[in-house]
């Protein structure tokens, strides 16, 4: 008689299997039945925990032995796509990152997907730089505006992997996968407000991210240099204007600012004891186009176009309320700048091995603008009148003033602002309209 293997003993059809009449066949089929069954139940068991395995994070094929440190993190919420890894993904990293000219950097660009990591992502590849996005699409605004602003990065040939810069294993994964020279880290919680609604994503992006990413940087072979988003927010209630790096910063008005100045002070010691080469740059109300639509000029001209007022802010004693307004492409070239003249870190082995390089830049306009300028600037291109609502300057993070003095960029990146606010506004609202207009299609 024919043997039956364990899987002759598996019924491809439940109820269709014929039994044999013989009373001994009978009895050594029950026993292989019952063997066969304990065999299918282990066998399915064992396929669900090796898929479970597959599945998760820590252990896929593409993460480093290090264990993420955020399983029992309520932050964990943030940390929404663990579907990176596997070949075909390292291989678009890959693509993404390689260097097109002949003293090319590779860059990783957190953030970018957000306002400035877009503008400086698709700069840096223009040129012949490699360069590999990384951002965690949160809701803090649109996402549908990340997520064009993410297609027109894939038409540069820039990959944005999703995930977030708490995920350790991924940045790990990502510098096994590419030795990045450079970090342009621009992800972070920004708008001085919202800080007062959701601190915690102030403390979990800018704070605990920010060491994260440090932490990465500091351990790889070779570090990369970084270069960093500060914000003028920094200088606080200071009345000395125009706010120079020298100036103290220990006045923060919002948590906002106060992660700010706290990472200026983590990236001190990251560069003390680990010989990371450092920049960061403040910078001073970045506008233009795909924007931030939390930022007032976007949602003023998105209420002056519906009739919606507008609140505008005052001091006291009908004082008036300005900002330095910068243009976005300014911003791209003092980033560039800073990235080209950043010298390397000086460790390895996670180990300092001489002193490295350690800046912070402003990077502003020098012409401050009152909010009610830009609100006159706006009607005018808009051709719609706004409804003004004039508000006492909330005390819940906004400063008065703020003014740039740049030349400390200007003599060691070369920095130069060009663009004044009616000639930046005018390219923002074109922006807008056909962005809003054509289905958040065809704005270039
Ligand atoms: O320079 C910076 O460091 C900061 O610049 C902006 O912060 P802010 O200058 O407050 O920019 P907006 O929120 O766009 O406000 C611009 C001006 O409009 C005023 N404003 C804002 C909102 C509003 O409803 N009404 C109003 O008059 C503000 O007081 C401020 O003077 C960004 O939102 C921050 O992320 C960035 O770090």
């Amino acid at each position: 008689m024919k043997s039956i293997s364990h899987l002759d003993d598996i019924p491809s059809t439940p109820g269709k299997f014929k039994m044999d009449k013989s009373p001994y066949i009978h009895h050594r089929m029950r026993w292989h039945s019952s063997l066969a069954k304990l065999t299918f139940w282990s066998f399915l068991f064992m396929a669900l925990i090796f898929v479970l395995f597959l599945r998760s994070p820590s252990s896929s094929p593409s993460s480093s032995s290090s264990q993420p440190q955020h399983l029992s993190d309520p932050s964990r919420r943030y940390l929404q796509n663990t579907n990176w890894g596997g070949p075909a993904w390292e291989k678009r990293v890959r693509s993404s990152a390689r260097i097109r000219s002949q003293k090319g950097m590779s860059v990783l660009v957190t953030g970018a997907a957000g306002f400035v990591g877009t503008h400086v992502s698709a700069a840096l590849k223009r040129r012949g730089d490699g360069v590999l996005g990384l951002d965690n699409f949160n809701d803090y605004y649109d996402p549908s505006l990340k997520r064009a602003r993410q297609a027109l990065l894939e038409r540069a040939g820039v990959f944005v992997v999703e995930g977030d810069i708490n995920d350790e294993a991924l940045l790990r994964k990502l510098f096994e996968v590419v030795p990045f020279t450079h970090v342009m880290h621009l992800a972070a919680q920004a708008g001085v407000r919202y800080a007062m609604d959701n601190p915690a994503s102030y403390v979990h992006s800018n704070l605990a991210g920010l060491v994260s990413l440090l932490e990465v940087c500091k351990s790889v072979n070779p570090q990369p240099a970084i270069v960093w988003a500060s914000s003028s927010s920094v200088y606080g209630l200071n009345t000395k204007v125009p706010f120079s790096e020298k100036d103290r910063t220990d006045q923060p008005a919002s948590l906002y600012a106060a992660t700010k100045k706290a990472g200026e002070e983590i990236a001190h010691t990251y560069n003390h004891i680990y010989g990371l080469s450092l920049t960061g740059l403040r910078f001073f109300t970045v506008y233009g186009p795909w924007g931030r639509p939390d930022m007032a000029y976007f949602f003023f001209t998105r209420d002056i176009l519906s009739g919606k007022p507008i609140p505008i802010f005052e001091a006291a004693n009908h004082g008036t309320v300005a900002r330095d307004f910068t243009y976005i492409d300014d911003i791209v070239r003092g980033c560039l700048a800073s990235l080209d003249t950043a010298e390397k870190s000086t460790g390895s082995g996670g180990k300092k091995k001489g002193p490295a390089q350690l800046r912070v830049f402003n990077l502003g306009n020098t012409s401050p603008v009152p909010v009610t300028d830009l609100v006159n600037i706006l009607e005018k291109l808009l051709k719609v009148k706004a409804k003004r609502n004039i508000m006492k300057l909330p005390r819940n993070g906004d400063v008065q003033f703020t003014h740039a003095n740049i030349s400390s960029a200007q003599r060691e990146l070369g920095y130069k602002p060009t663009t004044d606010l009616q000639t930046g506004l005018k390219k923002f609202v074109r922006w807008y309209l056909r962005f809003y207009a054509d289905g958040k299609k065809s704005a270039e």
